[in-house]
């Protein structure tokens, strides 16, 4: 195996594949630490383990971080890769810094390169500071994430809190002057964030680093590896049964792709926030019941956040009751409907759970970083699933995504 990852979130995990899958690499994403016979592995270029370890405490995001770096170790991995946010989602007392300090140790190593840029989704990097669609990421929607509110952009000084190595920035002009390599070798050991605003910059950071066993980024730095081998190639199977787009996500990409979906005339439904609180499994049954009157070939979107102002800020009650909802549905529904639609980091965490999803086996792209995969649910039944970052996707994406199937 050429390349071992370890990705954060579950969409972060399906954005990287993806993006490794466009460059010709075999991949698969393994759920946590669920077992998988190594004979499911073998023959592919690449492997990410999905981890839900973003908002972890420190200890368990580093524990769980070595354990799938051991994992991909022993199952052959030449080079890893650690997948954190574009946006590099984080806090001071993040994991970013504490699982990259643990996979250097891990692999003996003393530097890697700090590469969030994604230009495709508008990430870019420049000065060491990380933009947004062309704002400044403190000037971005993101300041206001729940979570995690990014209201600084200079990457060295989200980092330094989180680590004791030095950080080093390397500029633009390094990057495309042919002597990046050289630059990387003369930096002191640690961390070096490195400007990228275009394609092209990724490719040139990939190409002065493949002699580092640890790569780190968003996916973005992927459009840059070439895979060793033509590698595996599995045809993605046929689905006929019921679609289903669930979306837990309150993102402005998601809640525009809400409303595109109502003006083609899907049929829509709103999650009732407070029944999936006092009431969840009420809640999921009137809500599958929804479905299963409608016609089969129909497209019905089930979401929780239509405008900004649907959030209900309760300290998480409701963003868990929103996410068992989702889930109990899908998984309610998983012997009729086999090509499903998730969108939100943590509701696609949740839904994969649910299912009892062990491998993710990377199909079509649809969008930069968004994809369909294949996956076996607890019970033998085979569906395709995409698991959409709230943020990422085209307006159109839950009318169009189907007709990307086989
Ligand atoms: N109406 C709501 N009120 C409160 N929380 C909600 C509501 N709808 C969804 N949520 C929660 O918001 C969170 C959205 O996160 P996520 O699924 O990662 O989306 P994104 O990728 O857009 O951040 C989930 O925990 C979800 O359950
Ligand atoms: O790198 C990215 O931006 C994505 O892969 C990602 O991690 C997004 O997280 P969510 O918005 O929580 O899905």
């Amino acid at each position: 195996m050429q390349l071992g990852a370890v990705a954060d979130d579950f969409t972060g995990a399906t954005d990287l594949a993806t993006t490794l899958t466009t460059r010709g690499f075999s991949a698969a994403v393994v759920i946590e630490d669920r077992p998988v016979d190594p004979a499911r592995l073998a023959g592919l270029d690449a492997v990410v383990v999905a981890l839900k370890s973003r908002t972890a405490p420190v200890a368990q995001a580093v524990a769980e971080s070595e354990a799938a770096i051991d994992r991909l170790l022993g199952w052959g991995a030449e080079r890893l890769y650690v997948k954190y946010c574009s946006t590099f989602d984080s806090t001071d007392e993040g994991n970013i810094g504490p699982v990259l300090d643990a996979a250097l140790a891990r692999l003996g190593a003393d530097r890697t390169v700090v590469v969030p840029a994604f230009p495709a989704n508008g990430r870019t990097v420049e000065d060491g500071l990380l933009s947004v669609n062309g704002e400044l990421l403190e000037h971005s929607p993101m300041r206001h994430h729940p979570l995690t509110p990014m209201t600084r952009s200079r990457l060295a000084d989200l980092l330094a809190p989180q680590t004791r190595a030095t950080i080093t920035e390397i500029p633009l002009a390094v990057v495309r002057s042919g002597a990046l390599r050289e630059a990387i070798a003369a930096a002191p050991a640690g961390y070096l964030v490195v400007d990228a605003v275009a394609d092209d910059d990724l490719r040139s950071i990939a190409a002065a680093t493949d002699d580092l066993r640890l790569l780190s980024g968003g996916a973005g730095l992927a459009i840059g590896l070439t895979p060793a081998s033509s590698g595996r190639a599995d045809a993605f199977p046929r689905f006929a049964g019921r679609r289903l787009v669930v979306c837990g996500s309150a993102s402005a990409a998601t809640r525009g792709q809400i409303a595109d979906a109502r003006e083609q005339g899907h049929p829509l439904r709103k999650v009732d926030v407070a029944n999936a609180l006092a009431d969840p499994a009420a809640e999921v049954a009137a809500l599958a019941a929804w479905v299963r009157t409608l016609d089969p070939d129909a497209v019905p979107v089930v979401y929780s956040v239509g405008e900004p102002a649907d959030v209900t800020a309760d300290g998480g009650a409701s963003a868990e009751a929103v996410e068992r909802v989702l889930s109990s549905l899908v998984a309610e529904l998983a012997r009729d409907v086999d090509r499903v639609i998730v969108a939100g980091g943590e509701t696609s965490g949740a839904v994969v759970k649910a299912l009892g999803i062990d491998v993710l086996r990377i199909g079509p792209q649809l969008a930069p970083g968004v994809c369909w995969s294949a996956a076996v649910a607890e019970g033998g039944r085979e569906l395709a699933i995409v698991l959409k970052s709230g943020n990422f996707g085209a307006v159109d994406l839950f009318s169009n995504a189907w007709e990307l199937l086989p």
